[in-house]
């Protein structure tokens, strides 16, 4: 048992909409109608719908993560994060391999667009650790970054904390890490969900949405489970009966 609410659980789950358009990605929101979770709108469908798409899910009332992993030169990333911020989502993300400059860059970025729109709203930005397919075996002989991915992940996560972001998307197992590094507040976003007994697909450091949760996780990112399961609202619900 833990305290949260069946709402409360719900809001602690992030659906990835990796669709190929518009047309599938609305089927699957209007089968999950109710369900307080946020949408995550990745790069398949943003690069497909384009930001009508994020701006229809906003119009009726979505949370909506924007996830377009941003990682460029700093006055390009605080062009896209300028542009992203007048999008009015709740959350969006950048690299944080991009370094400290790029980081606060973004951030700039949104300060811009809030202080030339006072109706808006300031999204969590928060920064990609180390992807969550990417093994120690990868990251160390592939991508040639030495020492323990836990190691990588604090080390990014700091940076990120320093540069003045709100949070990391990391692996569940990095968490409680993480929360010791940067502080309870920091807030942690795990995708590698996966509900036991599921497909691990692509992904490499997983965790059960009932051991992330117990890891401290403030959000996690669910794709597959829910979105390739023959009845998708039957999935996020058996998950959210997890977390209570
Ligand atoms: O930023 C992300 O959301 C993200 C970061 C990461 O390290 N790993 C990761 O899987 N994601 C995203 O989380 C989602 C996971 O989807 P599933 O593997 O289908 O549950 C995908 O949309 C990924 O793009």
């Amino acid at each position: 048992m833990t305290n949260l609410t069946e709402a409360e659980a719900a809001g602690r789950v992030m659906v990835a909409l990796d669709y190929p358009d518009a047309a599938a990605a609305e089927s699957l929101v209007r089968s999950l109608e109710g369900i307080p979770c946020y949408l995550k709108v990745g790069m398949q469908l943003f690069y497909a719908a384009g930001p009508g798409f994020v701006a229809s899910l906003k119009e009726r009332g979505y949370k909506v993560f924007l996830d377009l992993k941003m990682h460029d030169i700093p006055n390009t990333v605080k062009g896209g994060s300028n542009s992203i911020t007048k999008l009015g989502v709740d959350v969006f993300n950048v690299h944080a391999a991009g370094g400290m400059q790029m980081m606060t860059a973004a951030l700039e970025g949104v300060e811009a667009a809030l202080s030339g729109d006072s109706s808006l709203k300031r999204p969590l930005v928060i920064a990609v650790t180390q992807l969550t397919s990417t093994s120690q075996a990868v990251l160390n002989d592939e991508i040639g970054i030495g020492g323990a991915v836990e190691d990588a992940v604090i080390r990014y996560a700091k940076l990120a904390k320093q540069a003045g972001l709100g949070g990391v998307v990391a692996s569940p197992q990095e968490v409680q890490s993480i929360k010791a590094a940067c502080g309870s507040d920091f807030r942690t976003i795990t995708p590698g969900i996966r509900p036991s007994g599921a497909a691990v697909n692509d992904q490499s450091r997983i965790m059960t949405p009932r051991e992330a949760l117990e890891q401290g996780t403030d959000y996690m990112v669910i794709g597959r489970p829910i979105t390739a399961a023959a009845d998708p609202r039957a999935a996020l619900q058996s998950i959210i009966k997890e977390l209570i």
